[in-house]
């Protein structure tokens, strides 16, 4: 049950970061602060005649352990951004994934595309922390969230200037997002609580999707023969973590997969 050991070890995380600051120092912090540039995440995951790609700073996970041992955030960001990556997905998850907030921090200030944090977020807090570490959009996972909360986020993020990715994995889950006016839908094609990866859930659940919606597919895009399947079913955006970390030249593999995309589109409109 890893979701529920992820989203029990954040309580514990939150607890004690709310002593150091409370939502209210936050609030204020923003109002204070010299805002950042923002770039909209929406706005990069649009088809230009093309899959966009986000491109995940992933050291480790629950399911994989390390992925990176030699890692370097930023330079992995900068990469990313130089093989045409239109948005960053940063993990900051610091217990499972080995991620960190500075990690955001660091990227936003250094690369000129959307950044997207990855994160479980099932408090207010969390989301105006986000903005101040410089997060362009946030992501909200909806098995993890009921749906007035879900809708309470979106509408929180909305105001904060932050799009939102809600995350979902069935029906269900895809029900709560349309109703809490979810308008960028990520459909994650591995179960969080056992790992398994079926690509053929984003064509699943991509059927009750309406048509205003931007899709992602999210996890398990291994090699050009997926990204040209996702293509053919219509999504707007790939989120990929683990084969771009894995790559020895991440920017040439979203360059590949891009004409991997493009050429398909070509081919059936
Ligand atoms: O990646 C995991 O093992 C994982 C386990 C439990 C909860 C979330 C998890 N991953 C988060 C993600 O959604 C992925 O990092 C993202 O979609 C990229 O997936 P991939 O390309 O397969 O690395």
């Amino acid at each position: 049950m890893i979701l529920g050991d992820i989203v029990a070890a954040k309580v514990i995380q939150l607890q004690m970061e709310k002593q150091h600051i409370s939502l209210d120092g936050m609030k204020y912090m923003l109002k204070n602060m010299p805002s950042y540039r923002r770039y909209s995440f929406k706005e990069a995951l649009k088809r230009k005649g093309g899959l966009s790609i986000i491109a995940e700073v992933k050291k480790a996970s629950p399911s994989k352990g390390v992925i990176a041992a030699e890692f370097n955030a930023l330079e992995t960001a900068k990469a990313y951004q130089a093989g045409g990556a239109d948005a960053i997905s940063v993990l900051t998850e610091r217990r499972f994934f080995e991620g960190s907030d500075q990690y955001l921090s660091m990227i936003k200030s250094q690369v000129a595309v959307p950044v997207l944090r990855k994160d479980f977020i099932i408090d207010v807090w969390q989301i105006y922390q986000s903005r101040l570490l410089g997060a362009d959009a946030i992501l909200l996972i909806s098995a993890i969230l009921d749906k007035t909360l879900l809708k309470k986020f979106c509408i929180i993020a909305d105001m904060l200037g932050m799009d939102c990715l809600v995350e979902v994995h069935n029906e269900m889950e895809l029900d709560a997002a349309l109703e809490a006016g979810a308008s960028i839908i990520g459909i994650n094609n591995r179960n969080l609580n056992d790992f398994s990866v079926d690509l053929s859930t984003t064509q699943r659940l991509m059927k009750g999707i309406p048509s205003d919606k931007i899709v992602v597919a999210e996890s398990g895009i291994r090699d050009a023969d997926d990204v040209r399947y996702m293509a053919s079913l219509g999504v707007d955006a790939l989120l990929i973590g683990e084969t771009l970390m894995r790559s020895d030249c991440p920017g040439n593999t979203i360059k590949q997969f891009k004409k991997a995309a493009g050429g398909l589109m070509e081919k059936f409109g």
